[in-house]
C-alpha cells in the first residue's frame, strides 16, 4: 500500500487549519492599528515588538499571569494575613512619606480601594504596598484618610507645568480655571504622535535582508516565506513502538528490528511482521503498526493481535504535515523558538530575515555617574542601563550606548556621524542652558516630525528625520519621561522599521480613579489584576519605582479616569516572557 497517496489525500493542517480566535478580555481592538487578523499573523506572541495579544490568555488565570510578572518574582510575601492593599499603613492627608521631599498634597483623585475591597493576593498586595506608600517605614498607623487613599507624588504641582492641578480635579480638555498654554507650541496629541512615529517608519525604504544561522534568528522577522524544503515526515514513519504488520494477523515475526535512523528496511510480505520503534521507517507493503501493548507473541514467533487492526493505524504517512514546497509560514512572521524548530525540521540551516534596525543611544548630562552612590549633586545614570535592553526588546540592534556629557560639539558630531537608523538621545530636550538637542537638529537640517507631545510625563520628547533616512528620538532626561518617549515614539517607529506587526491595542478597566492632566494624556504604571488595572503611585517623571513594579502603562485621557473606566494598556515587552541577559527574545 502507498501511504503517500493516503497522506496526499488527507488534510494538510499547515494549509487549511486556522486557529480558533482567542477569547477576548475587556478589549476594544482598533482595527486601524493591527496589520491583519489574528489568524494571518503567526508572529503575535510577545508583548514587545512582535505585537502579541497576551491579555486574553489572562482571563481566568490571573494567578498564572502574575506568577510570571514582576510580582511573581518578589519572593515570600510579607503581607500580614487578612490585610488588603490598604491594610498597609498609608499616609493620610498632610502626612509625609519618608523620602518624599516636601510634604505632599493629598490627592483625592487617586489612591486605593477601602480596606476589604481587595481580594487579598499577598504578592500583589506586597508589591502594591511597596510602590504605593512609604509610610510603613515611617511608622504611621492605619490610614485615616477616606477610602484609604495615599498621596500621589505625580500629582504634586510642578512649578513649570502643573500649577494648581492637584486642586483642580478632573477637568475636560481645555476647560476649567487651570487651563493653560503649552510650553511646546507645536506639541501634538499623544495618538497623533504615535501615528507620526509609525508613519515615519513606514516611509523609510524597505529594510535590507540577510541570511542568518538558525541559532541567531530568534526574534527576527522572516524576510521570505518559510517554504518546506522536504516532505514532513519525509518517509512513512511508525507513530508507535510495536510491530509493522502486512495484511491481517496472525503474523510471522522477523528476527530483526527496525529502529529510528535505520536505512530503508526490506519490504514486508503479506502475513509478515517486524519489530519497529517510534520514528523508524515503515517497510514497504506494511499495512499498519500494532502497538506493543496490543499484541502477544507465541513461542513459535507468531504475533497475535489483541484488538482489531485498522488499515494504516499508527503510520504517519510521508507528507502528512507538508509537502516539499508548501508554504509553512508567510514572510513577516516572527521567528520564535517554535519557528526555529519547524525550520530545522523542514530542512533549514539558516533563515532569510529582515536586518534589524540599528540604534545608537547617546546619554547626555554632565551630572551623571556610572557607578557608586549619588553625591555632591551628581546622580546615577538610570537610562544607560535601561535603554539598550529595552530597545532590543523593541526589535532594534543596539550598536552603541555612549555618554556624551553636555557637550554640544560632541553631540553634533555623534549624531552627524552615527551609522544607526535610529539615534536615541536622553536629556537636553527642554530649553535649559545645556539643552543641546534642538540646536543640534537645526544645525543638521533635520526635519522635526514631532516636537513635543501632549502627554505626561515626557512632553518635551521629539522625533526628527535626519539626513540619510535616519531618525532621532529625543527622550527627556527624567527617567519615567524617557520611558514615555520610548513607548510613544521609539516603539511605533521601531516596529515599522523592523517589520514587526503593529500591536493590537487592548483595554482594561482601572480599579481606582486616576487623576488626569487637564489637557494632556497621562501614562501611568499599572499592575494587571485579572481584568483590572491597578494604578501604581511613584509615577512622577523622575521616578522609576512605579514602572519597575508594573506590568504596563495605562493611557489616561485628559481629565482622568473613573473607577471601572476602560483604559488602553501599553504592555511592557517582558510582561509575559522571562528575560534573559540579552533581553526579551524579540
Ligand atoms: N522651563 C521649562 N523647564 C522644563 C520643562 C518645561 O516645559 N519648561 N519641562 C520639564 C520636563 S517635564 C522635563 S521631562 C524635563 C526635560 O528635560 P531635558 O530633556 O532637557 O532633560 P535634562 O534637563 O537633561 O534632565 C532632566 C532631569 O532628568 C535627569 N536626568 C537626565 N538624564 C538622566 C539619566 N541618564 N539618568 C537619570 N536621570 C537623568 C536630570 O538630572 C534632570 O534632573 O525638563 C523640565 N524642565
Ligand atoms: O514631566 Mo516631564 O513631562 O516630561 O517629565
Amino acid at each position: 500500500m502507498d501511504h503517500r497517496s493516503q497522506g496526499r489525500t488527507g488534510s494538510r493542517p499547515g494549509r487549511r487549519h486556522r486557529p480558533a480566535p482567542r477569547p477576548r478580555a475587556r478589549r476594544r481592538p482598533r482595527g486601524g492599528q493591527a496589520r491583519g487578523s489574528a489568524d494571518d499573523l503567526p508572529g503575535r506572541l510577545c508583548g514587545g515588538a512582535c505585537g502579541r495579544r497576551p491579555r486574553s490568555r489572562r482571563r481566568g488565570d490571573p494567578q498564572g499571569r502574575r506568577a510570571r510578572g514582576p510580582l511573581g518574582r518578589r519572593g515570600p510575601a510579607r503581607q500580614q494575613a487578612g490585610r488588603g492593599v490598604t491594610g498597609h499603613a498609608a499616609p493620610g492627608p498632610g502626612r509625609r512619606a519618608p523620602e518624599a521631599g516636601p510634604p505632599r498634597r493629598f490627592s483625592a483623585q487617586t489612591g486605593y480601594a477601602p480596606a476589604g475591597a481587595d481580594d487579598g493576593d499577598p504578592e500583589l498586595d506586597e508589591a502594591l504596598a511597596l510602590v504605593n506608600e512609604a509610610s510603613a517605614r515611617a511608622g504611621s498607623g492605619p490610614d485615616p484618610s477616606p477610602g484609604g487613599r495615599v498621596p500621589d507624588p505625580a500629582h504634586q504641582p510642578s512649578p513649570a507645568t502643573d500649577t494648581g492641578r492637584a486642586q483642580a480635579g478632573p477637568t475636560q480638555p481645555g476647560q476649567g480655571p487651570h487651563a493653560k498654554k503649552h510650553h511646546h507650541p507645536h506639541a501634538v496629541t499623544w495618538p497623533e504622535a504615535r501615528t507620526r512615529a509609525a508613519r515615519a517608519g513606514r516611509r523609510t525604504p524597505r529594510r535590507e535582508t540577510g541570511k542568518v544561522a538558525l541559532d541567531a534568528a530568534l526574534g527576527q522577522i522572516l524576510a521570505t516565506p518559510l517554504t518546506a524544503l522536504t516532505d514532513l515526515p519525509s518517509f512513512d514513519t511508525s507513530a508507535m513502538d510495536g510491530w509493522a504488520v502486512a495484511g491481517p494477523g496472525p503474523w510471522d515475526v522477523r528476527a530483526e528490528a527496525i529502529l529510528a535512523g535505520h536505512a530503508r528496511p526490506r519490504p514486508l510480505a503479506d502475513g509478515e511482521a517486524v519489530r519497529i520503534a517510534t520514528g523508524a521507517r515503515v517497510p514497504q507493503e506494511a499495512t499498519a503498526v500494532l502497538r506493543s501493548e496490543h499484541g502477544t507473541t507465541d513461542d513459535k514467533g507468531g504475533l497475535h493481535p489483541q484488538r482489531e487492526v485498522v488499515h494504516g493505524q499508527d503510520i504517519r504517512p510521508r507528507g502528512q504535515e507538508c509537502r516539499s514546497g508548501d508554504q509553512l509560514l508567510p514572510a513577516g512572521s516572527l521567528v520564535t523558538p517554535a519557528v526555529l524548530g519547524l525550520a530545522a525540521a523542514a530542512g533549514y540551516d539558516e533563515l532569510e530575515v529582515l536586518v534589524r534596525p540599528r540604534a545608537e543611544v547617546l546619554i547626555l548630562g554632565d551630572e551623571l555617574l556610572t557607578e557608586g552612590l549619588p553625591q555632591e549633586g551628581l546622580i546615577r545614570d538610570a537610562l544607560g542601563p535601561m535603554l539598550p535592553p529595552w530597545l532590543r526588546s523593541l526589535g532594534a540592534e543596539v550598536i552603541a550606548a555612549r555618554r556624551l556629557g553636555d557637550d554640544a560639539k560632541a553631540l553634533l558630531k555623534a549624531v552627524k556621524e552615527s551609522p544607526a537608523d535610529l539615534v536615541v538621545t536622553t536629556g537636553g530636550t527642554a530649553s535649559g542652558p545645556v539643552d543641546h538637542v534642538h540646536p543640534t537638529l537645526r544645525a543638521l537640517g533635520a526635519e522635526l516630525l514631532v516636537d513635543g507631545v501632549q502627554v505626561r510625563p515626557g512632553h518635551p520628547m521629539l522625533l526628527a528625520r535626519l539626513p540619510g533616512d535616519r531618525h532621532l528620538v529625543g527622550l527627556p532626561g527624567n527617567p519615567l519621561a524617557a520611558v514615555s518617549g520610548l513607548l510613544t515614539l521609539a516603539e511605533p517607529l521601531l516596529r515599522r522599521l523592523s517589520g514587526h506587526p503593529a500591536v493590537e491595542p487592548y483595554h482594561a478597566a482601572t480599579r481606582d480613579e486616576i487623576h488626569g492632566h487637564p489637557h494632556d494624556t497621562r501614562l501611568v504604571p499599572v499592575v494587571l489584576r485579572g481584568d483590572e488595572a491597578v494604578p501604581l503611585h511613584y509615577n512622577g517623571p523622575a521616578m522609576l519605582r512605579g514602572i519597575a513594579a508594573s506590568d504596563g502603562l495605562a493611557v489616561v485621557p485628559p481629565g482622568g479616569a473613573k473607577p471601572g473606566q476602560e483604559l488602553e494598556i501599553l504592555d511592557l515587552p517582558w510582561a509575559l516572557s522571562p528575560l534573559t541577559p540579552e533581553g526579551c527574545f524579540t
